[in-house]
């Protein structure tokens, strides 16, 4: 975004990327005026469609879904080798683009500041390049998300992992004051670093105070789901403003560049999670995703379910019945935040999980390779660079 239209409190991320573009003209420009879309439906029609979708899902907690074998390329190709820490450095970066092209991963996932660099790094390699949009808040103004996106693809990325503005699907249902904050995952250097404070600030509940409950369910070790549904006319969400925003993105990106919707599940209840999955469905999005890993404990087993019974669910709607104009189109889901073992990327992918974002993907070929010659076993030695925000580079 040129300069002048900055607006004035930036957080360390916009600021780098309104760096970025200032220092890319010929990008920011060429990108020219963007115009968002006009809806689709009003807030009450969108919310009679996610309420027909909120109790007609059917989570299958005992479906086992075929994971590729461990170890194979097609395991690989499952994962989107992540660094989206504020201080990466450009040998970092570097290196990240060697192991992904060595290990033969999908993606590399970066801030938009990197993606010229990882396009040129990977010049001639299957390995794609896909640049994060909204990070990690995802409450930055549409504009600003539009400009971030066109940028991106107009420097070179394939896959754009947008984060979903779920403050406005989380506004009318605040925390209630009994609520306790989903416990961290001890293991998420990340959350215990640098977002404790704000997960603990911002933490939604898992249980509502109202009413209607769908079929679905979530894996015994989550609390219970009471989804909310908004019964109140006036608390409906802004469910027009997450698909504007989303179908526009849509529309300035179109296929073959992939889409991807990042939820931030931790801050959403169930009931919420299926309205955020109906309306990226609507807006043609081709994969829902879990988490930044800056926010709350990452992908919980509960969710994924959730989530890829959504996404079966949304495949047999069609444009005359709410769902996606592109009837038959099927999203898929992709685990990230916290996903640091092969245990625990075998487990998302046995739910139904086809992607994974990870920032820990050397550590689990490691053990993959492991696993391959000495059957399951302990965790490999060696130094490698972990999480998100690796503030720590791990020893094992
Ligand atoms: O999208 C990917 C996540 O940001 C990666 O999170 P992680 O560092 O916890 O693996």
């Amino acid at each position: 975004m040129a300069s002048a239209d900055a607006p004035t409190s930036l957080t360390n991320s916009e600021t780098l990327i309104h760096g970025f573009l200032a220092e890319n003209p010929a990008l920011d420009s060429e990108l020219g005026k963007i115009e968002i879309m006009t809806d689709r439906y009003t807030d009450d029609e969108w919310a009679s469609q996610i309420t027909k979708t909120q109790k007609k899902v059917d989570v299958k907690r005992e479906r086992k879904y075929n994971a590729p074998k461990v170890g194979s390329n097609e395991f690989a190709e499952t994962i989107d080798h992540t660094v989206l820490k504020l201080d990466a450095t450009p040998a970092q970066i570097d290196a990240l683009c060697s192991e992904a092209r060595t290990e033969g991963f999908k993606s590399v996932c970066v801030r938009l500041y990197h993606v010229p660099r990882c396009v040129s790094n990977l010049k001639g390699s299957s390995v794609v390049v896909a640049c994060v949009i909204g990070f990690h808040e995802g409450t930055q103004d549409t504009h600003s998300k539009l400009r971030e996106a066109g940028a991106a693809v107009a420097a070179g990325a394939r896959e754009l992992d947008v984060v979903l503005n779920h403050n406005i699907l989380t506004k009318h249902n605040p925390p209630s004051p009994e609520s306790t904050a989903p416990p961290l995952n001890s293991r998420d250097s990340t959350t215990d670093t640098i977002t404790a404070a704000n997960t603990a600030v911002n933490t939604r509940p898992r249980n509502g105070t109202s009413a209607t409950e769908g079929p679905y369910s979530v894996q015994s070790s989550s609390p219970p789901p009471t989804p909310i549904v908004p019964t109140d006319p006036e608390e409906i969400p802004d469910y027009s403003a997450i698909y504007t925003e989303l179908a526009t993105i849509r529309s300035l990106c179109p296929s073959p560049t992939v889409l991807k919707l990042i939820f931030e599940t931790s801050q959403l209840t169930p009931a919420q999670i299926l309205a955020a999955s109906h309306l990226a469905a609507a807006a043609n999005f081709d994969f829902i995703k879990t988490s930044t890993g800056f926010n709350g404990p990452g992908a919980q087993l509960g969710d994924v379910q959730l989530m890829v019974a959504a996404c079966e669910y949304l495949s047999t709607k069609t444009q005359s019945n709410g769902g996606s104009p592109m009837s038959g189109r099927k999203m898929q889901v992709k685990a990230s935040g916290g996903i640091r073992s092969l245990e625990d990327a075998v487990k998302m992918l046995e739910a139904g999980a086809t992607r994974l974002g990870t920032s820990s993907g050397i550590w689990i070929m490691q053990e993959s390779r492991r696993v391959g010659e000495e059957g399951e076993g302990s965790r490999p030695g060696g130094v490698t660079r972990l999480y998100t925000d690796d503030s720590v580079g791990a020893e094992y």
